[in-house]
């Protein structure tokens, strides 16, 4: 039977990462996909600038939407500190699968709570089922005609406080053209553009960084 894309990016790290070293995962997931084939992660140039936000905010309690095979979940919990809750929102079983494997390769199983079920069943729960107050910081990486919906929910279930940061992946391509008019015309945000590429070409894209003001 044929594999799949995200199968064949697993392989590339079980054959060419070592286990329990993050970065040299890291380091496979982007070759396979500059020099063998392309895949939507974030990808090394806008990871750089995701690590910076994570980095400078050491947040204790993290949201991602949009797991796929887990790179950027990888770049992001390598950097938390031990305590931080980092749980990551993926709806298709298959990808879940990949991502799990690739987190485990990773050494972080234990830094990661993948949780399996789609963003809009999930937000309403995860006061609850997690023990978690607010988050200190979102990225969204979904779909992108989910960021919108998905942070009017976020809000009205009281998962954001004030200085939570939303730090937005495409908003340029594919592009997020009513969640950029929200959050940059809302007064509840203060929003920055970070300029970048498309993983693994020329093309611009970038990340919005949104910082909640309750
Ligand atoms: C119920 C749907 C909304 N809720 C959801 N809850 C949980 N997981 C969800 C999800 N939506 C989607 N997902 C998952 O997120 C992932 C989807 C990501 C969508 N990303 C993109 O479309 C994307 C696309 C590009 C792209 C850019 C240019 C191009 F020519 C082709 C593609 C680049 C990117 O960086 C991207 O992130 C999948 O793993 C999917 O299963
Ligand atoms: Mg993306």
């Amino acid at each position: 039977t044929q594999s799949t894309r995200p199968q064949r990016l697993l392989s590339a790290v079980q054959k060419n990462a070592t286990r329990g070293d993050p970065c040299s995962v890291v380091r496979a997931i982007d070759d396979f996909c500059r020099h063998k084939e392309w895949a939507m992660n974030v990808g090394d140039e806008k990871g750089c600038i995701l690590d910076s936000v994570v980095s400078e905010m050491n947040p204790a309690a993290v949201l991602e939407l949009g797991t796929y095979c887990g790179y950027s979940t990888v770049r992001i919990a390598r950097l938390l500190p031990p305590d931080a809750k980092f749980i990551t929102l993926e709806f298709n079983p298959g990808f879940a699968a990949i991502a799990r494997q690739v987190i485990a390769w990773a050494g972080l199983e234990e830094k990661v709570q993948l949780v399996e079920g789609a963003s809009g069943d999930w937000i309403p729960k995860i006061k609850e089922q997690f023990g978690i107050k607010t988050f200190d910081l979102v990225f969204l990486d979904h779909w992108k005609d989910r960021y919108l919906p998905d942070t009017k929910l976020m809000e009205e279930c009281g998962l954001l406080r004030k200085g939570s940061v939303l730090l937005a992946d495409n908003v340029i391509c594919p592009g997020t053209p009513d969640y950029l008019e929200y959050i940059r015309s809302s007064p509840k945000y203060e929003s920055r553009y970070f300029k970048s590429h498309l993983e693994y070409t020329k093309v611009e894209d970038g990340l919005e960084k949104s910082i909640f003001l309750g």
